[in-house]
């Protein structure tokens, strides 16, 4: 890895993928200027920290759970909202430690996670079609030429937007809200009459006893006050990350001070592309999404490319195959990686090869496709004897209907009453304990 960060221009000269068109080149400039001189809003001795726990992840030691919004808004950036959706991590969280007996690293699709690829440029609507909403960094969601503009002031926005968001994490999970004690509180107000609600308060109760039983005899550890929490998004538009990546004064390396851990999306993952380019560069931990396209050899080059020195913890493999085709694709990818003695972190992203367009219209998930993927890849890993290292889900804390099936059984004719995604469909709270209990379950049995 190499201290010097290629410029600007030198990624785009590599023709990146999913890229903003900006009409106006000096209004990116000013942004990108205001930008490069904004405090980092992550320490890189914070993206080691975090290093060495997905490092644990990768020797089987510890499991990652990394959950959040498909596309987080600008409107969204309100307390309640962010408090929601870490009190449905911390649920999950400490479901997963406490029935699996494992540690659990934390990382939030937050604080950060505002560009989206699309799959096609442009949306139409009643015969009008429109530049595609790119996600809050890029352009508006509302359906008029106007919004739809790539503007990069925007990215300023990002930036502010991010900072908050993380001061607020920051706050709840020193600040008392991420105690263990708190474990009954976090599911008041939570629907206690669901099955899954009544499974959480009785192994509540449990850990209360259990943290009662500890302090009694003296023992009252940091770790009962407080979590880890780390932030994560998409490195997707280039201005935006290259502003951002910083010489570690430390080290006198780069790294991505926009979050601790960025990933590269499935759109942009191209060998000799800008995005593998740029992250090649920095230290942070990283990962990569593979989907079903995605060979045995394209795998092991992404790795070279990305951790040519095989640390374990810096490359996380993010796999997103879908519900039917896990079971025959993952195995010859985790097999060559293996066999090679390749460092990484197996990861499972049970929803983006599970989205289909419901008959109402809404883009929705499966439930039960989510569960049956996740189970694929436990299955595979067990067969193989590796470790299936973490789950990377799009949820939300808020009781949405946007993905179909889970204990709340909710069908396509329910889609309409709270969709609220402005990209893809999020598990509601329900639907998220429910994925963690079952999961679980999975992990007790590896
Ligand atoms: O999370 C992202 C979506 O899967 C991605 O943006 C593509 O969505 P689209 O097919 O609606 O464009
Ligand atoms: C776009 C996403 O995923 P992928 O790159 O796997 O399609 C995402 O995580 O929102
Ligand atoms: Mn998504």
């Amino acid at each position: 890895m190499s201290s010097t960060v290629p410029d600007l221009a030198s990624l785009h000269a590599l023709d990146p993928a999913q890229q903003p068109s900006y009409p106006d080149r000096s209004a990116v400039d000013s942004a990108v200027a205001r930008l490069r001189t904004a405090p980092p809003l992550v320490f890189a001795g914070e993206c080691d920290d975090l290093k060495g726990k997905i490092a644990a992840v990768a020797r089987g030691e510890a499991f990652l759970l990394q959950g959040g919004d498909c596309a987080e808004t600008f409107e969204g950036v309100t307390a309640d909202n962010v408090r929601n959706k870490l009190r449905v991590l911390l649920q999950m969280a400490v479901v997963l430690t406490y029935a699996a007996s494992v540690p659990v690293v934390k990382v939030g699709r937050i604080a950060g996670q505002y560009a989206k690829p699309r799959s096609s440029d442009f949306e139409t609507r009643d015969g009008v079609t429109l530049p595609a909403y790119r996600g809050d960094a890029v352009n508006g969601f509302d359906f008029t030429p106007e919004s739809r503009v790539p503007d990069p002031q925007r990215l300023v926005d990002v930036y502010n937007s991010s900072a908050a968001t993380l001061n607020l994490v920051r706050a709840f999970v020193t600040g008392g809200y991420a105690d263990l004690r708190q474990v009954h509180t976090w599911n008041t107000d939570f629907v206690r009459e669901s099955a899954v609600g009544q499974q959480y308060e009785q192994m509540a109760s449990e850990i209360e006893r259990a943290l009662t039983f500890m302090k009694a005899i003296g023992a009252d550890p940091d770790e009962f006050h407080r979590v880890d929490f780390h932030s994560s998004h998409e490195a997707l538009v280039l201005e935006y990350e290259h502003a951002l990546t910083r010489i570690d004064s430390r080290t006198q390396t780069p790294y991505d001070v926009s979050a601790h851990f960025v990933w590269i999306g499935e759109r942009t993952r191209q060998l000799d592309g800008a995005h593998v380019e740029l992250l090649s560069h920095i230290k942070n931990p990283i990962g990569v999404k593979l989907g079903p396209s995605t060979t045995p050899d394209d795998a092991l080059a992404l790795a070279a490319k990305l951790n040519p020195d095989n640390e374990a913890g810096r490359l996380t493999f993010i796999t997103r195959f879908g519900a039917g085709k896990i079971r025959d694709g993952l195995p010859p990818l985790i097999e060559k990686v293996t066999a090679e003695g390749v460092q990484v972190a197996w990861i499972c992203d049970p929803m983006h090869g599970n989205t289909f367009e419901a008959s109402s219209g809404y883009k929705t998930r499966r439930f039960g496709d989510v569960i049956e993927e996740v189970q694929g890849f436990f299955d595979v890993h067990r067969s193989l004897g590796t470790w299936p290292g973490g789950l990377h889900v799009e949820l939300t804390g808020d009781d949405v209907t946007e993905c179909v099936g889970g204990g709340e059984d909710l069908t396509d004719l329910d889609l309409a009453h709270r969709y609220e995604s402005v990209c893809d469909p999020r598990l509601n709270r329900v639907q998220s304990l429910e994925l963690a209990f079952l999961v679980a379950d999975m992990l007790r049995q590896v």
